[in-house]
């Protein structure tokens, strides 16, 4: 492994130049990969994995919408694709990629066909972490592993077809076979990781269900919600507000700092915005650090975890989310974005 110097820390990283793709199908050559459930992960996983010439087959329920897309991205019913079973009855690894909620339900089945030698694989630590509210605690000979994409599954199927790799945690929880660390790291590769970089499950958990409920997805939406709202307030137009709150945010500073740091991004920016910029960061990180506090003591406290799971095993919790989604999509700031988004020359 490379060891890297991230900050002044050093760190232990899986690259591609030490473990090509060549390696990872050496390593996978004897293995039925089973992804059971395609949903936002299952299809991005399989399809790099089908595309990088790894044996796998999927499992989905019948007559539902995944299946159909399963069909419809080239697996074929009794040959590549199965019922949940069946796939699990064959699979020699399964990557477990139902919803969080779901993998409960189904983990008495998946326990079932887990038979010694075989690997369980997770994108996520959040089943064999939080175990006692899963239920989920593997037989001891067998893999358990995980290697979780930092990003969404589509854009780990987008940045495949670029030839370009998403960053991705793995950790091993369980060694049975002596070979888990060289079967996770070639899953990992197969799907499509740019580099792989080792955690445990817990920490894993820990600070994905923090990022996400925080500045990745949850606080980017309620500070841009604060600011275009105080806009309005004071007699902007929707579209200055959406303007000056996303979209040159999206369109113009964020490539610039994932290009180069926010000092670049900074830099590049007038003297007036920079030495606005630099007196006010502090006092934004100040008032929202006790938040980011209560986030994640929320998270080690296992609330996030019974939360979602509660929400997100009722049977209608599909429906309420899109409701939830559409009140967002219809709020007048996104609706502003949706007009502003139009007249890019790509949507024109
Ligand atoms: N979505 C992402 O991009 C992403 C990123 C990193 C890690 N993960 C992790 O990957 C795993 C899969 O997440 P996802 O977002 O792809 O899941 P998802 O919510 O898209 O669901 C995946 C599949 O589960 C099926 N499913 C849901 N409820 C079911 C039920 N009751 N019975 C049978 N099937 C059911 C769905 O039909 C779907 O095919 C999770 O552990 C998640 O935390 C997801
Ligand atoms: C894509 C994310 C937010 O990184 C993932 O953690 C998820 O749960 O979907
Ligand atoms: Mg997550
Ligand atoms: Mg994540």
């Amino acid at each position: 492994m490379a060891k890297l110097n991230f900050g002044g820390v050093e760190e232990n990283v899986v690259t591609r130049e030490e473990f090509p793709l060549e390696k990872a199908q050496e390593v996978l050559k004897n293995e039925v990969v089973a992804v059971i459930g395609y949903g936002v992960q299952g299809p991005g996983q399989a399809l790099n994995q089908k595309d990088n010439g790894i044996n796998v087959i999927v499992g989905q329920r019948k007559n539902s919408k995944s299946w159909d897309k399963a069909v419809a991205d080239g697996f074929v019913p009794g040959e590549t694709l199965f019922e949940i079973e069946e796939a699990l009855e064959k699979g020699t690894i399964i990557c477990y990629l139902l919803s969080d909620a779901a993998q409960i339900e189904y983990w008495p089945k998946v326990k079932q066909h887990l038979t010694p030698g075989k690997a369980l694989y997770f994108s996520h630590g959040f089943g064999i972490t939080f175990s006692e509210r899963t239920g989920i605690v593997p037989p001891a000979d067998v893999d358990v592993f995980l290697v979780a994409p930092k990003g969404s599954g589509t854009s780990l199927r987008r940045m495949f077809l670029q030839d370009r790799g998403l960053n991705s945690s793995f950790a091993v929880y369980q060694d049975a076979t002596g070979k888990a660390r060289e079967r996770v790291t070639a899953l990992g590769i197969a799907i499509g990781s740019g580099y792989l970089f080792e955690t445990d499950f817990k920490k894993e958990v820990y600070s994905d269900l923090a990022g996400e409920r925080g500045t990745l997805m949850g606080a980017v939406q309620g500070i841009f919600a604060a600011q275009y709202d105080v806009l309005r307030k004071n007699g902007h137009s929707p579209s200055e507000a959406f303007n000056e709150t996303v979209e040159e945010l999206t369109q113009s500073l964020m490539p610039l700092v994932a290009e180069n740091g926010m000092d670049w991004m900074y830099a590049n920016c007038s003297t007036t915005a920079q030495r606005g910029a630099l007196d006010w960061w502090k006092r934004f990180r100040d008032a929202t650090s006790p938040l980011f506090e209560e986030l994640y003591d929320n998270v080690a406290k296992g609330n996030e975890a019974q939360r979602s799971i509660d929400s997100n095993s009722k049977p209608d919790y599909r429906e309420k989310l899109e409701l939830e989604l559409t009140e967002l999509r219809e709020s007048e700031m996104w609706k502003a974005g949706k007009t502003v988004r139009s007249l890019r020359p790509e949507n024109n």
